[in-house]
């Protein structure tokens, strides 16, 4: 028996990540993309962090940034892990001394088994919802019955998650963790706590 991790992403003030923190949230997500309407600047993003507790993990979001753009980022945010939800390809996730994930998002018809095993110094593979044009945080849930059952990797599942639906999730896709951006916010950006809470209680009572 062991318990699901889980993420709040799509955090752009400290209230919303000392709730995600005090709920027992495993990571916070911060969106380094200008596109988001959840982007968060250098500065906002070194504020949030400073305010956090101890052991919770900091993870920053990017679509296609560059080299020179990360490593800027980096020299200046202390995040514990990155989060790439573009098109990159192995090479462009490699190299900046930190862990990472490979967003892949997913449809029908795709071999999802393939994909990630394109990824094999990915540190975990998120499984996101595909929907054209949108890189992410669209809200939309996937057809969790695509997933297949021992991908080999530690698999955070994502899109469309919401304290409603996060059980069943779970016991369908058996995932190492859950991330969830639109799914707990008040408006875009901007996280309501009962939503923050309800979810990570529904997240911790659901083993498998
Ligand atoms: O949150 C965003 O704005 C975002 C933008 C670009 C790529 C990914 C983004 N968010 C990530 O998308 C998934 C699903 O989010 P949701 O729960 O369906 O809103 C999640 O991993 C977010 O971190």
């Amino acid at each position: 028996m062991s318990l699901v991790r889980s993420k709040i992403c799509g955090i752009t003030r400290v209230e919303d990540a000392l709730v995600a923190a005090e709920a027992g949230a495993d990571a916070i997500g911060l969106v380094f993309y200008a596109k988001s309407p959840r982007a968060v600047s250098v500065q906002q993003a070194r504020t949030i962090i400073a305010a956090l507790p101890p052991f919770v993990t900091t993870v920053g979001l990017f679509v296609n940034a560059s080299r020179c753009e990360l490593g800027e980022i980096l020299d200046a945010v202390p995040l514990d892990l990155l989060q790439f939800h573009g098109d990159e390809q192995p090479a462009d996730c490699e190299g900046y001394h930190r862990p990472y994930i490979k967003a892949l998002r997913v449809k029908a018809g795709d071999d999802i088994a393939a994909q990630v095993a394109r990824y094999p110094k990915a540190a975990g593979i998120l499984l996101d919802t595909y929907v054209p044009g949108v890189p992410g945080g669209t809200g939309e849930a996937f057809d969790w019955s695509l997933v297949p059952h021992d991908l080999g990797r530690p698999v955070v599942l994502a899109g469309g998650l919401n304290a409603a639906n996060v059980r069943a999730a779970i016991e369908r896709v058996r995932p190492y963790a859950v991330d969830v951006s639109g799914g707990v916010e008040a408006g875009k950006g901007i996280k309501d706590a009962d939503k923050v809470r309800a979810f990570l209680a529904e997240v911790r009572r659901t083993t498998i």
